[in-house]
């Protein structure tokens, strides 16, 4: 299956001296196309920073990072901001939106940069994708006039509007009460059944559960692996155990 991002002995550390501290230590992960992982691990072990490192927001000190065929250590910055706003998406569990914008806006803003699809396109895109994540009618709503799950689909929204070829998500339901994070995790599913890789950094095992393949994380690098079948939508109580399992035995 075609990979589309590959992380190649990766390295990263911050600080200098006596106080540098190696948090990638030459990790190597492969994600292919339209696959649904997830990366688990103790507070500090690098999960953020490791998708920092595989997204090209932060350059690595060592190794490479080839995303859809382009070595992201390589490429210049605008052409790096290019593949970031075309081809990724990114969902964080506070989503960074506009106060000054109302939900609509807020979800168009970032393709209206430097797209060469016009306004129209644009926004029909983002009426699709509003009615799909159930958010239709907030269109005109400010940021501060919607609950924490409906801003998370606005993000969501956002992260979807270029059709990209992965969303990277840190702990995209970290901030939401048990529905509202289960409603984006079922977001999630179908925005994987339609291609969409997906790799997301959480804590919760029943995040995590709803995943095809959980590494987890030590020291800077892959400890373990866990893999599962494709989730659809049925036992996930027997998957959330082997995730625990796995969990205790590595002592998260
Ligand atoms: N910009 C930075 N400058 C200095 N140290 C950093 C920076 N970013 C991360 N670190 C350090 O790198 C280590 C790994 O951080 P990272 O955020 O990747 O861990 P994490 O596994 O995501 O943790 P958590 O689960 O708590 O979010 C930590 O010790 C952190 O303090």
């Amino acid at each position: 299956m075609e990979k589309v991002l590959i992380g190649d002995r990766m390295v990263k550390s911050f600080g200098e001296g006596n106080e540098k501290r190696i948090v990638l230590d030459g990790i190597s992960l492969e994600i292919h196309a339209g696959e649904f992982a997830a990366v688990m691990g103790p507070s500090g072990s690098g999960k953020s920073t490791l998708m920092f490192a595989l997204s090209g927001t932060d350059r690595i000190d060592g190794g490479k990072v080839v995303f859809d065929g382009s070595d992201l250590t390589k490429v210049g910055e605008n052409e790096l901001s290019d593949l970031r706003r075309t081809k990724m998406g990114f969902v964080f569990q506070q989503p960074t939106l506009l106060k000054n914008l109302n939900i609509l806006d807020n979800i168009i803003l970032p393709s209206m940069r430097g797209n060469r699809r016009n306004a129209a396109e644009i926004l029909e895109r983002a009426r699709v994708l509003m009615k799909r994540t159930g958010i239709a009618d907030l269109e005109k709503r400010d940021i501060t006039q919607v609950s924490g799950g409906q801003l998370q689909r606005a993000g969501i929204c956002r992260a979807l509007m270029n059709n990209p070829k992965i969303i990277f998500g840190d702990e995209p339901t970290g901030a939401l009460n048990s529905r509202s994070g289960e409603e984006v995790m079922a977001l999630f599913a179908e925005v994987n059944a339609d291609g969409t890789a997906i790799l997301l950094v959480t804590h919760d095992a029943k995040v995590a559960a709803r995943s095809e393949r959980i590494l987890f994380m030590r020291d800077g690098n892959i400890a373990s692996e866990l893999k599962l079948p494709k989730f659809r939508g049925t036992d996930l109580d027997g998957r959330m155990e082997e995730v625990t399992i796995k969990m205790r035995e590595i002592g998260i």
